[in-house]
């Protein structure tokens, strides 16, 4: 683990806290588009995405490739689970698909041919592009953003899950969830003091248990039709009880006990193309394994026993 300075990669230990011994996130600074007649273009076998298979930033990319039938427009390489003094690297390994593109051995080699004076997280994902050899995007919110409309001329497949008439709603759910859920996991798991683990832990069960009310009424988080919104709540969903409730100490209740989001979860992983997005293997591996300060011994328990496959009831289909 580590972070840039000035172009050269610095090792430093994981879950960097604030005040209060808090967990701080940081900005990611690579935001560009994709649009016709700008600097990155739409264009069939331009563009290629880094993610790790652990990540659930990253995990939502790989999400909206497989929904939009991208697969052989955007290439992809998937890191090492364990993130070690080199940060996200390319270390054979199960399941690791290595860096045809740059050929990098780390993460970090890619934002240095980027920016040779980057300074800063290098994080996963991360849009590249073959053509100018630079980073278009390290922003998952706005990689799936994209994904999302700006291949549909070149024949991604149909569906547009960020439909206009449900931006506002979309939103609305996007801010609660990231700050309590997506992002809360790692507030309560990273927190350095009772206090701060608290202040993390609590608001992210009451988001579970408003998500649960949310779902028993209707399918899916706005309304009949599955959005953004219910992808980007699945990415913490899918790793809760096999990571975040024990791993992160996110345990007053696990997903199976909840009913309606137990359902939803296993309806999103059923839905074409999205099971193969999923790796528990890379995923627990990664978590318990690659945090000493929170898992000194590195173990990775071997359970829960998942019933993924038991049919989910709700059918996954966009409002366009
Ligand atoms: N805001 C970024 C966050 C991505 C992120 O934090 N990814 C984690 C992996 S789950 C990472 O690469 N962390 C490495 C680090 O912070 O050094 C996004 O959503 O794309």
């Amino acid at each position: 683990m580590g972070r840039m300075v000035d172009g050269v990669w610095q090792v430093e230990e994981v879950g960097a806290t604030g005040a209060g011994g808090r967990f701080q996130r940081t900005q990611t600074s690579f935001r560009d588009g994709i649009a016709p007649g700008g600097r990155f273009a739409p264009e069939a076998g331009r563009y290629h995405l880094y993610v790790s298979l652990a990540c659930p930033w990253a995990h939502r990319t790989l999400i909206f490739r497989a929904l939009k039938g991208l697969e052989d427009m955007i290439s992809v390489s998937v890191t090492h689970w364990h993130m070690g003094d080199q940060g996200w690297n390319f270390a054979p390994g199960e399941g690791v698909v290595p860096d045809t593109v740059n050929g990098a051995t780390a993460m970090h080699e890619i934002y240095a041919k980027a920016d040779p004076h980057y300074s800063g997280r290098v994080t996963v994902p991360v849009l590249w592009d073959k053509a100018t050899g630079s980073i278009v995007n390290n922003e998952s919110a706005e990689i799936i953003r994209i994904l999302n409309s700006a291949f549909d001329a070149l024949g991604a497949a149909p569906g547009d899950w960020y439909p206009a008439p449900l931006r506002a709603e979309i939103e609305a759910v996007n801010e609660r969830v990231y700050a309590t859920l997506n992002n809360g996991v790692y507030r309560a798991g990273f927190a350095r003091t009772q206090a701060a683990y608290e202040e993390a832990v609590v608001p992210l069960f009451e988001t579970l248990d408003w998500l649960e009310a949310r779902l028993s009424r209707q399918p899916f988080l706005c309304g009949e039709h599955a959005t953004e919104a219910d992808w980007r709540l699945f990415t913490t969903l899918i790793r809760f009880d096999a990571a975040y409730h024990g791993h992160f100490k996110c345990n007053l209740r696990r997903i199976v006990d909840y009913p309606a989001l137990w359902d939803h979860t296993r309806s999103l992983h059923q839905h074409a193309g999205i099971a193969q997005t999923v790796d528990l293997g890379h995923i627990k591996r990664h978590y318990y394994g690659s945090h000493p300060a929170v898992n000194p011994t590195g173990v990775v328990p071997i359970g829960p026993a998942l019933d993924l496959d038991r049919p989910g009831t709700r059918r996954v289909t966009p409002l366009g």
